[in-house]
This record gives C-alpha cells, sequence and structure tokens, in this order.
C-alpha cells in the first residue's frame, strides 16, 4: 500500500488529473461497499486500466485506503449533515472528500469539495451536485472538536465485534495500541532471497528486520517495479509470514506439503530450503490462484521445486496415501484480522467473525493433513489472525483429538512474539500484519 501523498501538491494545479484519480478512488470504493470487491484487487485493476501518473496513483492508493480505514468515523461525522436516504455512491463520495478534509492537511479543502461537486454532477447531475455541495459547504464550516466519537468502534473505525473481541482477549490497554497501530500506514516487508546477500541489496531506504534474517523493511515504495524484484533477488513478504518457513526448517531432501498454498509466498520460501531432491506439493482449492504460485516461483527461480495441485485439503488423505509427507505446512483460511492494517476493508466483511466456522474448517484440513503425514514429521499451522478461537483453540483441541500428536515449542529471541510455546505477533508490536505460528510432531 502506498499511502505516499507527499508530492501531492505538486499535481494540485492539475485539476483533470486530480479529477480522474478521485473519480477512480470513487469507483474503487463503489466495487468494495456495493460490490463486495477486495480493495487491493479493485483497486489494481482500476489503476492498471487508468492512465495515471505514478503521483496520481499513489493519490488514488492513499485516498481509497484513508477511506476505508476511517470509514465508521467519517460516516458518523457526516451523519450529522444528511438525513433520509440517499445513494450508496454519493455517501462513499462524501466519505471520501470529508477525509481529504480532515486527514489530508496538503489538499486545499475547497479543491476537495470543488472535485467532489465537479464529480457528483458528473455521475448524478444538477440535483445530486447541489445536495453534495450543500453538505460539504456545511461541514467545513462546521467544527468536528464538537461532535468526538463516543466509542472506541467509531474512533478507530473497527466493527464493534472486533472491538469486544480484542479487548476480551487482550485487555483493553493492549487492544488500544492495536486500534491505534492499525489506522498508521503500513510498511512494506521484503525477503531476501539469497540470505548472504542481505546486506549487498541496494534498495533505498531499507533496514534489516529485527524479526526475520532473511527480510528487509522499508516505510514505503512501490518495490515490485524494482529490477531486483523482477529478477526475483527479493520477494515481498510480510516480516511475520518470513517466520513460518523457518519454523518449519525443511531438509534438503524433503517432501513437503503446503496445504494452502496460493498465492505461494511460504511455498516459495520453503523451496529455498530443498537444495537436495527436495519437493513442495502446493495445494489449493482454486485453479486460478495456483496459476500465482507458478508465476512466483518463476520469478523466484523455483519452479522446479514446486508441484502446484488443485485440491480440497479437508481430503488430503484421500488423495495421499498415510504417512507420505516430512513435513507439512497449513498455512489456514482464516478471519485474516491481522490483516487489518494493510488490507483495511477486511474488518468490514461479512463472516469475518464466524470463528466457529473458520476453526471447523482449520481443524478439518489438519485432521486430514494428520493422517499424511510420517512419524516423528513435522507440521506447522499459521494464520494470520488475531482472534484465540482460530489460533491457540485449534492447536488444542488439535492436541486433544489426535493423541499421536505433540507440541513443539517455538523459539525466538524476541521472546515478546512467543506465547504458550507458540509464535503470536500482534501488529503493535513490530508494525508487523498480525501472525500466529504453531508447531507440532507425530509421535
Ligand atoms: C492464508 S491463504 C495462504 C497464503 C499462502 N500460504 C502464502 O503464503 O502465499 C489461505 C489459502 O487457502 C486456500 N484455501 C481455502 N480453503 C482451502 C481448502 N479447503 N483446501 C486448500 N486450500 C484452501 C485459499 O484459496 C487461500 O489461497
Amino acid at each position: 500500500m502506498a499511502n505516499n501523498i507527499s508530492n501531492l501538491e505538486e499535481k494540485i494545479e492539475n485539476p483533470h488529473l486530480q479529477f480522474n484519480a478521485r473519480r477512480i478512488a470513487l469507483e474503487v470504493l463503489t466495487e468494495v461497499f456495493v460490490k463486495d470487491a477486495y480493495a487491493n484487487i479493485a483497486l489494481d485493476n482500476l489503476l492498471e486500466e487508468s492512465q495515471l501518473s505514478e503521483v496520481d496513483r499513489n493519490f488514488v492508493t492513499a485516498l481509497v485506503y484513508g477511506t476505508i480505514s476511517r470509514k465508521l468515523l467519517l460516516e458518523h461525522y457526516l451523519d450529522e449533515f444528511f438525513h433520509g436516504k440517499t445513494k450508496a455512491w454519493v455517501k462513499l463520495l462524501l466519505q471520501l472528500t470529508i477525509y481529504q478534509i480532515i486527514f489530508m492537511d496538503r489538499v486545499p479543502t475547497s479543491a476537495a469539495v470543488d472535485e467532489a461537486v465537479k464529480l457528483a454532477k458528473q455521475q448524478g447531475g444538477q440535483t445530486t451536485a447541489n445536495f453534495v455541495n450543500a453538505v460539504l459547504r456545511n461541514f467545513s464550516r462546521a467544527k468536528i472538536e464538537e461532535n468526538p466519537p463516543k466509542d472506541f468502534g467509531t474512533k478507530y473505525s473497527i466493527p464493534d465485534f472486533i472491538v469486544q473481541k480484542l479487548i476480551g482477549q487482550y485487555g483493553k490497554e493492549k487492544a488500544v495500541k492495536i486500534f491505534e497501530s492499525i489506522n498508521e500506514p503500513s510498511h512494506v516487508g521484503l525477503r531476501v532471497i539469497d540470505p548472504q546477500a542481505r546486506n549487498s541489496v541496494t534498495l533505498q531506504d531499507c533496514i534489516p528486520s529485527e524479526l526475520s534474517p532473511v527480510g528487509l523493511v522499508a516505510k514505503s515504495g512501490n518495490f515490485a517495479s524494482t529490477k531486483d524484484f523482477r529478477e526475483g533477488k527479493i520477494t515481498i513478504q510480510d516480516e511475520s509470514s518470513q517466520l513460518v518457513a523457518q519454523v518449519l526448517d525443511a531438509g534438503a531432501d524433503d517432501l513437503v506439503l503446503d496445504a494452502c498454498a496460493a498465492p505461494g509466498g511460504k511455498t516459495c520460501h520453503i523451496a529455498s530450503y530443498l537444495t537436495g531432491n527436495g519437493r513442495v506439493i502446493a495445494a489449493d482449492v482454486y485453479d486460478h490462484k495456483l496459476r500465482l504460485i507458478q508465476h512466483n516461483a518463476k520469478r523466484l527461480h523455483v519452479l522446479d521445486k514446486i508441484e502446484p495441485v488443485k485440491l480440497d485439503s479437508r481430503k488430503v488423505s484421500d488423495k495421499y496415501s498415510a504417512e507420505t509427507f516430512d513435513k507439512i505446512l497449513v498455512d489456514a483460511p482464516c478471519s485474516g484480522l491481522g490483516l487489518m492494517r494493510r488490507k483495511p476493508d477486511i474488518r468490514y466483511r461479512k463472516g469475518a467473525g464466524d470463528f466457529a466456522n473458520l476453526q471447523e474448517i482449520q481443524l478439518s484440513i489438519l485432521s486430514s493433513c494428520a493422517e499424511s503425514l510420517k512419524k516423528n514429521g513435522i507440521m506447522v499451522y499459521s494464520t494470520c489472525t488475531l482472534a484465540n478461537e482460530e489460533n491457540f483453540e485449534v492447536i488444542q483441541k488439535f492436541l486433544v483429538s489426535h493423541p499421536d500428536f505433540e507440541q513443539v515449542e517455538i523459539k525466538h529471541e524476541k521472546s515478546d512474539i512467543v506465547k504458550d510455546g507458540c509464535i503470536l505477533i500482534t501488529p503493535e508490536q513490530y508494525h508487523t500484519d498480525g501472525f500466529f505460528i504453531g508447531k507440532l510432531r507425530k509421535k
């Protein structure tokens, strides 16, 4: 996510480009909140079709992610200024505009309002333009400090079920730190493919990761367009997620199953451990996602180590006989609450709070994989969520129903990310994604 608005002012002079940028931002928001699209995918698609400059693309990205991550707060401020029914896109246009007024210091209020009114006229005619103009003029004259948000959910734009869940689980003090941190700009985590080369990769403004020996971190930047990325010397991967292959620690000749593999970030990392005859079977339920694994593996020069397989991993034991794999990774489908900073739309998704249903799927994948693991084999379970039901509870329930397995304690030099023998990183600790890793051995 490129929240880089530092070069904005130079383009403010060009109203045509700014108009297009705002129009595209509104289109992305409409895709997300009306058509239930994923923000990152809708944004990438619409930016690709657009002819915008790098600066304007950054502006659109900042507008989209900023508005999404402050949506409930923006709704709260707007509530005072209009009542009755309004089309969804008009509400989104108002939110997009007051986001600029409140949070983007470099955007003059008059420019934000004028462009919104033009957009309203273009998309909805003069009556809509008059309505948008009236609401925004009234809003810009008001003092928002006189109407402060009354609860955490509104203040941090986090649905109440998540607020209550995180306070219940982590206590109010830590939960508030998490809420505050997820609305800050994300950092970019990079994995250096040749660990020996970590200090010789010449990327600007990157520092070595505190958590991952093969990681670099940057405050922002479009690393996917660098030569190092194209040549497969680096890949974009959060520092927390880089710990998974390290914990799995595949041997040179191991046969590994990556049971939920797409888009292949961890598969490719695991493959780099297979310096002998080892191979990774990279399973996923979706065909189109298997193509992403292949694409990534090719760029990172590990395609020969990877075999993508279309498979519902609740049925691993139907396809592979008992005791086939030396190591298995279950990087399970989850609620994704650890990704709320990098993917702010996750918090509003239907089903994000269906922890019981997710736990059932996670346990079912683990159980099926368990049968195909060799004796003394290692199975690593990971998620990018903060919900206990999907993390520690899954490990505990699995161990109760599988007495032939035992937990292996994970160690890390940063003891604040180790809890009950598992890794649990919350997003405010090292400014990474929230992440969980547990390790199991078949006796
Ligand atoms: C957390 S993502 C995996 C990310 C991946 N390990 C990486 O590092 O790039 C979970 C993946 O599980 C896949 N998935 C969901 N249900 C599945 C199932 N029943 N069997 C196999 N894969 C599944 C999803 O399509 C998704 O790609």
